[in-house]
């Protein structure tokens, strides 16, 4: 229900009407200017044409404005949903940044569910940690072109379908992939939209001292760790093949870091 103080503005899609608190400047020789009221915390000035289509009725005028063209997109708002991939070598801190992201923004990130051919550990659900598979079941989808990428470690296979980025992203939350740099490729080769975060270790020898702390791993498999370290820090050194690379030092440089890239956080 409109009142006497109330004017009605037409903008090109919208009628909205506004009370309105102030008239800062109504002279006849100025447009007249009025307080808005507060978006997104700071004060809004509306400017009217002096000689703009204008009508007057009983108690209040209609206005005719234009309205200003909405301000450009950045490059991570363009992406929309897309999903995140994150990589970096083994021992760099992926689980690390993923399980404090999924921690603090349940509701805006998940973790895409892999797919592989070995069998659950104590602990492990279907569906969640993995969707557990068969050999012949995983090839049948490859062959079918149902996955985005996938790799075999040791005897096992290992990958990430469309779907199970879809299902994420049908919920409205940003999925987020952890995937190793074999991954990476063939998820470039998908032509599906993602952004590429890199988790660099701040050097080689740190990456080391972490890997022996993590205390999962033998000797041997250190090094193995090391050795394929080097080759994912060379990858990354290729243009374009990451939109961010965030150096993991000290941990809450690092999560700054990451919450100032550009709509990853
Ligand atoms: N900024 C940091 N400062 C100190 N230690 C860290 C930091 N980030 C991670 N770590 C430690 O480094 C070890 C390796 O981290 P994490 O397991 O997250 O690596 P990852 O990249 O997920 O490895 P993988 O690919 O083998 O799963 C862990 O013990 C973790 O607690």
């Amino acid at each position: 229900m409109l009142r006497a103080h109330q004017k009605v503005i037409t903008l090109p899609k919208y009628i909205i009407s506004i009370p309105i608190p102030r008239v800062l400047s109504q002279s006849q020789s100025q447009p007249p200017t009025f307080l808005l009221p507060q978006v997104g915390g700071r004060n809004r000035y509306l400017s009217l044409p002096q000689r703009g289509p204008r009508t007057q009725t009983r108690n209040f005028h209609t206005f005719s404005i234009t309205m200003a063209p909405p301000p450009p997109q950045t490059s991570s708002q363009k992406g929309g949903n897309a999903p995140i991939v994150i990589s970096g070598p083994s021992g760099s801190g992926k689980s690390t940044m993923v399980k404090r992201l999924l921690k603090q923004y349940p509701d805006r990130f998940a973790l895409s569910v892999s797919h592989t051919t070995r069998k659950p550990r104590d602990g492990e659900v279907d569906g969640e940690h993995y969707n557990f598979v068969t050999k012949e079941v995983f090839k049948a989808e490859v062959e079918k072109g149902n996955f985005i990428e996938h790799a075999q470690f040791g005897s096992n296979l290992y990958g990430t379908t469309f779907a199970a980025v879809s299902t994420i992203q049908s919920t409205g939350k940003t999925c987020i992939l952890d995937i190793e740099m074999e991954g990476v490729k063939q998820m470039h080769k998908s032509h599906l939209k993602a952004r590429y975060l890199f988790i660099e270790p701040p050097s080689v020898e740190v990456l080391e001292k972490r890997l022996r702390g993590r205390g999962t791993d033998s000797e041997d498999a250190v090094k193995e760790r090391l050795s394929q370290a080097v080759k994912e820090l060379e990858y990354a050194k290729v243009k374009g093949v990451h939109d961010r690379v965030v150096v993991n030092d000290e941990l809450e440089k690092w999560w700054d870091g990451w919450l100032g890239v550009d709509g990853f956080g």
